[in-house]
């Protein structure tokens, strides 16, 4: 049966021409179109061809279209383009999940759009592929799916940090010089640390006990009050005590859109914090929530941005200087016990600053 408007689409990884893990969940942010194709090759035919007629539509930043082949003979021949890509699904798991194939391997197949928050817009049958497209012409901006203002479900609370504060953290990072950090992926049934183009950071860690308890003394009195009345949630565990540089002159500081908690590493995580340390000072470096429209967030000098680990988001290129933040997660003794249950699969190469700081 299809999937119903309204109803989250159920997240996977799976293997692209192009990426062998590709993660559908970083997908939010613009409208995704998937296409359940027949198996059988005339009807698969024609489907083809009301997917490619319409290429132009698939500009990437607006929308992303996939096709989900389950024959290894049209997977072979499928190559990526820019905007048009193909999900390989041998196992038939994904088209399963969306109810393209019942368990009984009975197959419906369809046009699947889904909203910027990855939730179903538009279901259509092969017979209704006019009208699918039809829909997808008329779409909004990705950022008015809903027909209302978007807001990301984000607290920000200022005066966590006081100016001296914040000055003492940036001069213990220019003191202590920052490494390049990285990003925890899930390779098999490992959680590893890689570094590469998705992000452009330095990271300097706080290893110092006193240190850390002046600053954790500074948000068990001012942040986690608010924290509770918004979320319900009572961190009693701080992941990394990080200062990260993001610096226009070095790579042009950013880390591309994300989730914080999609490894068995990371698992664990419940909320992430960004209290930013100069905000005056630099241009660009915001947050960003793709699911929830363009706007951007700023916490102040010395304030936090506190959001669930699990929403996708982003920190902006830095344009012009240097933006410093103090980065921590927020978890509790229930967390605590998954992070000792998984902590094997963690698994560092011999890259010291991912290990330091891997996000
Ligand atoms: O730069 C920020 O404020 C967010 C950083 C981030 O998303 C992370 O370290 O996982
Ligand atoms: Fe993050």
């Amino acid at each position: 049966m299809m999937m119903q408007t309204g109803q989250a689409a159920p997240w996977f990884t799976a293997p692209t021409p192009s990426v062998p893990n590709f993660n559908f969940s970083s997908l939010g942010g613009r409208y995704v179109l998937l296409a359940f194709l027949p198996t059988e090759p005339i009807a698969r035919q024609l489907a083809l061809a009301a997917m490619q007629a319409h290429q132009s539509l698939y500009d990437q930043t607006n929308l992303v279209a996939f096709g989900v082949l389950r024959d290894p003979v049209a997977m072979s021949q499928a190559q990526d383009r820019p905007g048009l890509m193909w999900f390989l699904d041998q196992s038939g798991a994904v088209s399963r999940a969306y109810g393209a194939v019942s368990q009984a391997g009975v197959e419906t197949p369809y046009w699947c759009l889904l909203d910027p928050s990855l939730r179903v817009m538009v279901a259509g049958g092969m017979d209704q592929t006019e009208q699918v497209f039809a829909a997808i012409r008329a779409l909004p901006a990705p950022g008015d799916h809903a027909g209302v203002p978007l807001h990301a479900p984000v607290l920000v609370v200022p005066r966590i940090f006081e100016p001296e504060m914040c000055a003492r953290l940036i001069e213990f990072y220019e003191r202590r010089g920052g490494e390049r950090s990285g990003t925890m992926r899930q390779v098999g049934g490992k959680t590893v640390a890689v570094l590469d183009d998705f992000k452009s950071r330095r990271d300097a860690t706080i290893e110092d006990e006193a240190f850390r308890d002046e600053l954790r003394a500074r948000i068990q009195t001012r942040l986690l009050r608010p924290i509770n009345r918004a979320f319900q949630f009572n961190p009693t565990r701080i992941e990394r005590y990080i200062v990260a540089c993001y610096d226009a002159d070095d790579g042009g500081g950013y880390f591309k859109p994300h989730r914080d908690n999609t490894t068995s590493g990371t698992a664990h995580r419940k909320f992430a914090c960004s209290i930013n340390l100069n905000a005056e000072e630099f241009e660009g470096g915001d947050l960003r929530f793709p699911e929830f429209g363009p706007k951007t967030y700023r916490p102040p000098t010395g304030g936090a941005v506190v959001f669930s680990c699990s929403l996708l988001h982003e920190a902006t290129p830095v344009t012009r200087g240097r933006r410093y933040a103090f980065l921590p997660f927020f978890f509790d003794e229930a967390g605590e016990a998954l992070r000792q249950k998984n902590l094997h699969t963690l698994q560092f190469g011999d890259e010291p600053s991912a290990r330091a700081a891997g996000a």
